[in-house]
C-alpha cells in the first residue's frame, strides 16, 4: 500500500465533494476507509439512497456525512458533486442512471463500483460519453486492505485517473486493468472475501465437530488465516512452499489436504471462482440489452 504522502501527491482531495448514489454495503465501505484512513472529512461526503431513511440516519450518526432520501433534494448533492460514486445494485443501475443524468455535468468524475456495468453501457444511458471509472472494489476497503480492479474511459484525464487510484490506494491496493478484465478481477478478488469467509465458517464448523468452544475456535482459526496471508506477503514465498513446509511426511497436514484434494477442494474453489466471473458478464449483457430496449 502507497503511503499517504505518496497517495496525496498534488492532489487536494479534502477540496472535493463526494456523493455516493446507493448506500449500501459497498458504498459503507468505501466511506468508512476513506474517513478511517483520513482521505477526505466526512462534511465532504453525502450518501444518498432511494428508501430506508433509519439506514440514512445511522450512516449519518456514524459517521458524519450528510445522507438524503431520493426525491427533490437530492438534486442538489448530484449537482454539487465533483465525484460521484454509482453503487446500487446492477438490476437498479440503468434507471438510477437516467434519473440523474439531466444534473450530471462535464466536470464530474463518475465512478461504478457495479459489476458487470460497462463503461458504454453507462454512456449510453447517459446518451454521451462521459468521465468515467468502472471500478471492481471488495469489501475490505472498510479497513484500508481492499483490492480495486480500475479502467477508465476515454475522456478521464491524467490528473482525474491520479485521483481515482489516489481514492482507492487510500483504502487498499489497486489493479489497473484493460475493461475486458473487469469480470476477471469480480471472480478473483471483487467476490473474494466471501471465498474465504465461507472457508472459515467450515473450518470453525470442524473445530467444534473437534470440541473445540465457538468463541475459542473462532479466534484460533481467525489468526489462522491471518497469519497465513501475513506469511504469503511478507516471506515472499509462494503458497505452495509455504504449505510444503507445514506439511511432514505421512502427517497430519498430508492427512487433511489428502482428504481435501479427494473432495475435489481445488476443482470447486477453480469452478466456483469462474462461475463468479461469467456471472458479471451475465449481469452485464443483461444491463446492455436493456439499454438497448
Ligand atoms: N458488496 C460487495 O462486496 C461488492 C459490491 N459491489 C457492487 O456494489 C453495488 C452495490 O452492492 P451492495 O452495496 O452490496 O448492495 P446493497 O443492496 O447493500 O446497496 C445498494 C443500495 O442502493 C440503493 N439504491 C437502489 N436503487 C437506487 C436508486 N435509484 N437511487 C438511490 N439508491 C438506490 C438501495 O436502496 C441500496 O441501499 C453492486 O452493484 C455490486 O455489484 C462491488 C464490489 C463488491
Ligand atoms: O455478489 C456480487 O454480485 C457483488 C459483486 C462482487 C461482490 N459482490
Amino acid at each position: 500500500m502507497l503511503s499517504m504522502e505518496q497517495t496525496n501527491a498534488g492532489i487536494d482531495i479534502e477540496a472535493l465533494k463526494i456523493s455516493f448514489y446507493g448506500a449500501g454495503s459497498m458504498a459503507e465501505a468505501i466511506v468508512r476507509g476513506l474517513i478511517n484512513q483520513k482521505l477526505t472529512k466526512p462534511e465532504q461526503i453525502s450518501m444518498l439512497n432511494r428508501q430506508n431513511a433509519d439506514r440514512l440516519n445511522e450512516l449519518s450518526e456514524k459517521y458524519g456525512i450528510q445522507t438524503v432520501l431520493n426525491g427533490s433534494t437530492n438534486e442538489q448533492f448530484i449537482q454539487d458533486a465533483d465525484i460521484i460514486f454509482l453503487a446500487m445494485k446492477p438490476k437498479d443501475a440503468v434507471s438510477a442512471i437516467s434519473s440523474i443524468k439531466h444534473l450530471l455535468s462535464e466536470k464530474q468524475l463518475i465512478v461504478s463500483v457495479i459489476a458487470g456495468l460497462s463503461i458504454s453501457s453507462i454512456e449510453r444511458v447517459l446518451g454521451k460519453s462521459a468521465a468515467i471509472v468502472r471500478t471492481m472494489p471488495n469489501t475490505s476497503s472498510t479497513i484500508g486492505l481492499g483490492v480495486t480492479g480500475i479502467s477508465y474511459s476515454g475522456s478521464v484525464t491524467e490528473e482525474q485517473r491520479k485521483l481515482a487510484e489516489t481514492m482507492f490506494a487510500s483504502i487498499g491496493i489497486n489493479a489497473v486493468v484493460e475493461e475486458s478484465l473487469q469480470d476477471s478481477i469480480v471472480g478473483v478478488s471483487g467476490s473474494g472475501p466471501a471465498y474465504v469467509y465461507f472457508f472459515m465458517e467450515a473450518m470453525m464448523q470442524a473445530a467444534e465437530k473437534l470440541g473445540l468452544p465457538a468463541d475459542q475456535a473462532k479466534e484460533l482459526i481467525v489468526q489462522t488465516v491471518l497469519g497465513a496471508a501475513e506469511m504469503v506477503r511478507t516471506t515472499g514465498e509462494e503458497p505452495a512452499e509455504l504449505r510444503r513446509k507445514v506439511t511432514s511426511p505421512n502427517g497430519t497436514t498430508q492427512a487433511a489436504i489428502e482428504s481435501m484434494a479427494a473432495s475435489g477442494l481445488t476443482e470447486a474453489v477453480v469452478r466456483g471462482m469462474l462461475r463468479s466471473a461469467e456471472r458479471a458478464g451475465e449481469i452485464g449483457s443483461d444491463i446492455e440489452r436493456s439499454t438497448l430496449s
